[in-house]
């Protein structure tokens, strides 16, 4: 049975990057993904827009929607400090097998804690079952119609306290049309869109903040 595009990258990563080195780990799956297979990590331009966000936040839980290769897991993991956690949510058991050892090679797993299954089921476990209390950051990049609904959730679930700062991938392309409709026409958030390139791609995207208001 012939590999999966996830697991030759996965395996560039082992052959080619520096094992403990998150930096190295993210430069070895931009490199792979610009010169020899397209896959949708949010890459090195957006990339920088999520560090910016995350150091600005400097949050002391985080949760994830959407891990794939465990790329921005290890991309925002690296940038937490002491005490701090990444939870990423993972519903094909393929993608969170190849994000574990990632997110291992890359040296941040006592940081990052991988939990497969789909948001909707994880996100209303996080309080009693992961002992969350409330998160400081999200970063929302799953399914694109997901997004609204785990929004709602997350509100629903007492998940976000005033200042809670939501980051979305791919605004533009693919695009969240009922996601941009709902947060930009809700008085309980904060909005700014960030125009940016999808990755590793001449094409036009952007990132949306949503800051909770409470
Ligand atoms: O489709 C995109 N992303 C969907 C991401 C999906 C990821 O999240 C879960 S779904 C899930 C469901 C429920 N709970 C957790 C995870 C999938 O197994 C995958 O790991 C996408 C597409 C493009 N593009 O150019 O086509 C560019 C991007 O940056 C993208 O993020
Ligand atoms: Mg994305």
């Amino acid at each position: 049975m012939n590999q999966s595009k996830e697991r030759r990258i996965l395996n560039f990563v082992l052959q080619n990057a520096v094992r403990g080195d998150p930096c190295s780990v993210m430069e070895t799956i931009d490199k792979y993904c610009s010169e020899k297979e397209w896959a949708m990590n949010v890459g090195d331009v957006k990339g920088v827009i999520l560090d910016k966000t995350v150091e600005e936040i400097n949050p002391k839980v985080a949760l994830e929607l959407g891990t794939y290769c465990g790329y921005s897991a290890v991309r925002i993991a690296r940038l937490l400090k002491a005490g701090a956690c990444l939870l990423t949510v993972e519903f094909n058991p393929e993608f969170a097998a190849i994000a574990k050892q990632m997110i291992e090679f890359a040296g941040v797993q006592d940081k990052v804690k991988l939990l497969e299954g789909p948001s909707e089921v994880i996100i209303p476990q996080l309080k009693k079952k992961y002992e969350v209390d409330t998160l400081d950051f999200v970063f929302v990049d799953h399914w694109k119609d997901r997004y609204a609904p785990d929004t709602i959730l997350l509100q629903e679930c007492s998940l976000l306290r005033k200042g809670s700062v939501l980051l979305a991938d791919n605004i533009i392309f693919p695009g969240a049309p009922e996601f941009v409709k709902y947060i930009r026409n809700n008085p309980r958030f904060q909005c700014s869109t960030y125009p940016s390139y999808l990755e590793y791609m001449k094409v036009q995207d952007a990132m949306e903040k949503a800051v909770f208001l409470g």
